[in-house]
C-alpha cells in the first residue's frame, strides 16, 4: 500500500537561502507525527508545503499518489499558534463561514435547507470540540484555549483527512496544554484524521505523536548560514515505553530518546 503523502527529494529555498535540502519521507494515513526541531530550522516551511501555500524548489510531493498542486485543498486543514479566528463572528458563525465560503464563494451567504444544514453541522462540531455553550459568544469573550478551540472546529467543519498544527498549544498555560492535548487526540481518532504537529516541546512531540521526526541541518557553513538546509535528522517512531521515558524525564533532548 503507498503511503498518504510522499515527499521526494524536497529543496526549499528562498533567493539564495537554502531552507530545506533533500528531504525525502512517507508519512502513512492516521499517523500523528510531531515535527521538532531548532529555531528557523524549516519547520513552519515544511507544513506551507504540505499545505500547498508553497510549492518546493525543487522534488515532488504526492498526495494519495497524485502530485500535489501548490494550492490549499479541503483535504488539509490547518491550526496556528496564533488565533485565526474572525473576531466579528460569533463562534457559530465563525465554524459556519467555511461551509458559506465553500458552497457560496461569491456571497458567502446561504439560504434555507442549506444554511440549516450549516447551521447544524457547525454547532455539532462546536459540540466535539467543547463550545456547545459557547456558540453565541464572540472570540473576544473568551479564553485563549476557547479561541483555539475554535480555530480547530473551523479547520475541521471542512472534514480534512490531514491536519495541520503549527504550535497549536505553545501560547497556552499548562493546564489548558493538558486540556488540549486530551481534545485533539479524541479529535485524531474520532475523525480518523493524519495529524503533522510542529512543536518546540519535546514531551509534548513524544507524548501526543506516533512518530517524531526532527529538522535540523546536517552540516553547517560558520561564513554562510544558509548554505546547506535542513533535513530530518530524526526519524523516531513511537512505542509507549519511549514515550514514558520522556514523559517521566525532567530534562531530556531528542538525542538521548534516539539512543534510548
Ligand atoms: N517567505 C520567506 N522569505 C524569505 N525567508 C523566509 C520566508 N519564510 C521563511 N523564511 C526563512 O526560512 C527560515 C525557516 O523559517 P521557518 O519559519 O520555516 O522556521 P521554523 O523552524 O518554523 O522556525 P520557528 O521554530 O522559529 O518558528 C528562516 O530563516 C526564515 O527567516
Amino acid at each position: 500500500m503507498s503511503a498518504l503523502l510522499s515527499l521526494r527529494n524536497l529543496w526549499v529555498e528562498y533567493g539564495d537561502k537554502i531552507i530545506i535540502e533533500n528531504l525525502s519521507l512517507d508519512i502513512e494515513e492516521g499517523a500523528f507525527v510531531s515535527v521538532v526541531g531548532p529555531s528557523g530550522a524549516g519547520k513552519s516551511s515544511f507544513l506551507r508545503l504540505i499545505l500547498g501555500q508553497e510549492a518546493p524548489a525543487r522534488g515532488e510531493i504526492r498526495l494519495d499518489d497524485t502530485p500535489l498542486v501548490p494550492e490549499c485543498g479541503p483535504d488539509r486543514g490547518v491550526v496556528f499558534q496564533r488565533y485565526s479566528v474572525f473576531p466579528h463572528l460569533s463562534a457559530l458563525r465563525n465554524v459556519m463561514f467555511g461551509a458559506e465560503c465553500e458552497e457560496a464563494p461569491f456571497s458567502a451567504r446561504l439560504f434555507g435547507a442549506a444554511r440549516r444544514k450549516a447551521r447544524d453541522d457547525a454547532a455539532e462540531m462546536l459540540h466535539a470540540v467543547g463550545l456547545g455553550a459557547s456558540m453565541d459568544s464572540y472570540p473576544a469573550q473568551m479564553s485563549g484555549g476557547m479561541q483555539q478551540r475554535l480555530a480547530i472546529a473551523q479547520a475541521l467543519i471542512k472534514r480534512p483527512r490531514i491536519l495541520l498544527l503549527d504550535e497549536p498549544f505553545g501560547a497556552l498555560d499548562p493546564g489548558i496544554r493538558a486540556d488540549m492535548h486530551e481534545l485533539i487526540t479524541r479529535l485524531w481518532r474520532d475523525y480518523s484524521l493524519t495529524i503533522i504537529m510542529v512543536t518546540h516541546d519535546i514531551r509534548e512531540a513524544f507524548t501526543l505523536g506516533t512518530r517524531v521526526l526532527a529538522l535540523d541541518k546536517r552540516r553547517h557553513d560558520p561564513h554562510a548560514p544558509h548554505r546547506y538546509g535542513a533535513t530530518v535528522v530524526y526519524d523516531i517512531p513511537l512505542d509507549k515505553e519511549r514515550s514514558k521515558v520522556v514523559y517521566h524525564s525532567e530534562r531530556i533532548t531528542i538525542d538521548e530518546v534516539s539512543n534510548n
